[in-house]
Formats: C-alpha cells, sequence, structure tokens
C-alpha cells in the first residue's frame, strides 16, 4: 500500500533494529530494547502480523516513521468461554510525521487482516484515553493502583496454624506458575491467557526492565501466586512492589497477602489489583490500602456484533432490539437479541430498536467493566423506556469485575 512517499509493508527481518530504536522514541525510553529484550519480543510475534510505513522523499534512504503490530492473544469472557483475538499493540509514528494519517492508515490495514480473518474482537492497552474510540475501541477494564500501610495493615481472621505459602525455586516457579495463571484466568473476564513465550520473557525477568528494582520473588500456593520486587523509595527506605498476584480461590488471596503485609523492615507495598479486589474487607482498618490511581487497562473493540453476543453469558434473560452505529467500520447495524438460560441467539433485523448505543459502548459493557445505566446517565445509551433500561443493565453486569492481568 502507498500514499504518496509513503509505503506500508509488512516488517522483516533487517526492520527490527529500526524498530527498537524508533519504539524507544515514541515511548521515551531511555535506551532502546537491547539484543535480548528485543528477540524476547520477537518470539511473541509474527513478521507478518507487524505493518511498517516508511517515508521514501530519498528513495535510497527510506526511513521508517510508523509501526504496528498484534499479539495473537486469548481472552476469557463472561461466564467463561475463551477467545482467541488480536491484540494491537506497539503502534507508534514518528514525531517528525505525526498528525499526517499514519496511524490511520496502519489500523485500516490491521483491521482488513482482521476482517478476512473472521476475528470477532481486538483488545488494546490504550497509551492515552483519546486516540481509540474513533476506530471503535472502548475501555472495558480497570484496575486500581493501590498503596498499602504495613504498619497499619492487620487482618480480621486469625493466621492459620501452617503456613501455606512458600517462596519457590526457579524450577518450582518454571513448572507451576503458567499452570496457576492459567486456572485464574477462568476466573475473571477479560482475563488475558499467556502462551510459553510470554512466560520465557517473564521467566528471564531482564535486568535492563527492572529500572534498578531487584529481581523477582515468587511466593508459591496451592490456588495462587504472587510475585514482588524491592525498590529503594527513598535513600533509607525500601518498599515493596507487587508485580502480579493471581489467586484462584478467596483463601488463597488471603493467604498470599498475608505475607506480603508479613514482609519485615518495609513499610509499605505498592499493587495493582482488579477494582473490586477484597483486600480492604478482610483487613481491620479499610484505609490501610489507599487506592492511589484507576487506570483503563484494556479496551475492546467489537468487530462482529451477533458472533460477539452469542460467546457470553448473561445475568438475566430478556430480549431487545440493538442499534449499533460503528462510524468506522461496517460492524454495525440492527441486531434482535433473545437472552434465555443466559445465552443469547443474535439475528440481523428490520424491526424498530428498543436499545441504541455507539459500537464502543458496546465494548466497554461486553466484560462487564462498565454498568448500561451509567451510559444511559451520560446519554451515550438509549433505551425506549426504563424497564428495558434495567434489564440491559442487570443482563451485562458480572459477578466479577473484568481483569486483565497482562499488559502488552
Ligand atoms: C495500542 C498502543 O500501542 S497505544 C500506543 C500509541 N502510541 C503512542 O502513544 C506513542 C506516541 N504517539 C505516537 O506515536 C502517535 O502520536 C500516535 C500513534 C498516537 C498517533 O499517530 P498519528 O499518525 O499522528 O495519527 P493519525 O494522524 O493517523 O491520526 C488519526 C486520528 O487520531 C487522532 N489522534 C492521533 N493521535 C492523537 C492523540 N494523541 N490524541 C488525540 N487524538 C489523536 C488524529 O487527530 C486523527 O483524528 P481523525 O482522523 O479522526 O481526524
Amino acid at each position: 500500500m502507498s500514499n504518496g512517499n509513503l509505503t506500508l509493508r509488512r516488517a522483516i527481518d533487517s526492520d527490527w533494529q529500526d524498530i527498537a530504536t524508533a519504539d524507544a522514541r515514541a515511548f521515551a525510553f531511555i535506551e532502546p530494547l537491547d539484543d535480548e529484550a528485543l528477540a524476547d519480543i520477537r518470539s511473541k510475534v509474527d513478521d507478518g502480523d507487524v505493518v511498517v510505513v516508511h517515508d521514501n522523499v530519498d528513495p535510497d534512504r527510506p526511513v521508517l516513521v510508523g509501526i504496528a503490530m498484534f499479539y495473537r492473544m486469548v481472552m476469557s469472557v463472561p461466564g467463561g468461554h475463551r477467545a482467541n483475538l488480536p491484540g494491537l499493540s506497539w503502534v507508534s509514528v514518528a514525531s517528525t510525521h505525526r498528525r499526517r494519517g499514519i496511524l490511520r492508515m496502519m489500523i485500516t490495514e490491521l483491521f482488513e487482516q482482521w476482517k478476512r480473518e473472521e476475528s470477532v474482537f481486538s483488545i488494546l492497552t490504550a497509551s492515552e484515553g483519546t486516540i481509540y474510540e474513533r476506530f471503535g475501541y472502548g475501555p472495558a477494564a480497570f484496575e486500581h493502583s493501590v498503596r498499602v500501610d504495613l504498619r497499619r495493615a492487620v487482618f480480621r481472621a486469625k493466621a492459620p496454624a501452617d503456613s501455606r505459602v512458600r517462596f519457590g525455586d526457579p524450577d518450582q516457579i518454571r513448572e507451576r506458575v503458567p499452570e496457576l495463571h492459567n486456572r485464574w484466568v477462568s476466573t475473571r473476564p477479560g482475563a488475558i491467557m499467556r502462551a510459553p513465550v510470554w512466560w520465557n520473557m517473564i521467566f528471564a525477568d531482564r535486568p535492563m526492565l527492572r529500572n534498578g528494582r531487584s529481581g523477582l520473588h515468587y511466593l508459591l500456593h496451592a490456588d495462587g501466586y504472587a510475585s514482588y520486587r524491592i525498590h529503594h523509595e527513598t535513600e533509607s527506605t525500601s518498599i515493596a512492589e507487587v508485580y502480579e498476584i493471581f489467586a484462584i480461590t478467596d483463601e488463597a488471596h488471603t493467604d498470599l497477602w498475608r505475607v506480603l503485609v508479613g514482609l519485615d523492615l518495609i513499610p509499605a507495598i505498592t499493587a495493582t489489583t482488579p477494582v473490586d479486589d477484597p483486600l480492604p474487607l478482610k483487613l481491620t482498618d479499610l484505609r490501610a490500602p489507599a487506592v492511589t490511581g484507576i487506570r483503563d487497562s484494556m479496551w475492546l473493540r467489537i468487530l462482529d456484533v451477533e458472533k460477539a453476543l452469542a460467546l457470553r453469558e448473561y445475568g438475566h434473560d430478556t430480549q431487545f432490539v440493538l442499534e449499533v452505529s460503528d462510524g468506522y467500520r461496517e460492524s454495525g447495524g440492527r441486531f434482535a437479541v433473545s437472552i434465555t438460560d443466559s445465552r443469547a441467539t443474535v439475528a440481523v433485523t428490520e424491526a424498530d430498536p428498543t436499545v441504541r448505543m455507539d459500537i464502543s459502548v458496546l465494548g466497554s459493557l461486553y466484560l462487564g467493566g462498565y454498568r448500561a445505566v451509567d451510559f444511559a446517565a451520560a446519554e451515550r445509551l438509549w433505551t425506549v423506556d426504563a424497564p428495558t433500561l434495567h434489564a440491559i443493565d442487570q443482563a451485562f453486569s458480572t459477578d466479577k469485575k473484568p481483569h486483565a492481568g497482562t499488559f502488552f
């Protein structure tokens, strides 16, 4: 594909050093990824899933000015079904070439590929909140940043007589952690499964990506694990930063957090948690874990409304005619939706709509991260009457809030 002096093609082997340089500039890294870290990334993506744009004003010296790629990922939807889907990532355009339509050119190319491949959804983690809605993505999962004050963190329940948590040695970690994570994926909508190549990068724990923090310490439980780093917050104080904590059972969640809040000689722990994490309810002082931030951790784009609606389970049986607008592609239309025994049958219809919304709003509702009543209050979702809104709200709500668990 070409557009004036710009050409778009799939990446080849010799592009990767330029990709690393361009990526470091675009994302304000101190240094480009080194050879090892770049090899880790390359092991997770096929060059055929990476698009690059060159400026050919000087045909002897084409300059790389745009990159976009996608990972082939698997995500859990409400009810536990796992969907294959492209995860858009590494999107960048050189500062010298911004706002000339290069992002749009690359996304259009990838959407064409996903159409050929009959993808039902696409996901991404967004660098800014204003870029991706125009392409039909909606914020779909959120996470809290928390800082736990260890002087105030006391569990209500007594500690069990026997500790059920152990530090893992490297062999145990490699053997058990991927299996525990895979079991956790089934417990949350929006949870992203990790292929073995993703684990290689995590277990390699490259010093370059630690930003001066310690290596990872792993805590293992029969039904979960946690990993954390120590870092100097001030010259005289170190704190622990939880890298990840995934618990399949409530008991494992309590046991792992009990060990973390019992770490010696540090005043605080920071962590990223699901927005409905029960830790504050387990402590005598609910203010011990202070929420220091909330982040839209994953955005979802529905590419095929009929298939997407039929894939998940629902919290309430109902019928409605849904009109979806899609200003970027042709995924919208009118759909008769009938939910019985938590499953939906969906068919294209000419009937008058009883619910209307943009495709990005449907993406935001799909995993249960937002409620329909909130979008109605924001005047971004219309229903024919209040009972219809209530029914839609009940149908799309989930017991647990979505949590992706993997940044990409
Ligand atoms: C999934 C991910 O990888 S998220 C990471 C995204 N990358 C970054 O944040 C790295 C730094 N930023 C960049 O590299 C670039 O500024 C990009 C990729 C965000 C945008 O690239 P550009 O080529 O300038 O975008 P392009 O000109 O195609 O713009 C497409 C549309 O998005 C809009 N847009 C682009 N960037 C932004 C922005 N930062 N904020 C708001 N709107 C934006 C444009 O106005 C344009 O709107 P329109 O077509 O509806 O009129």
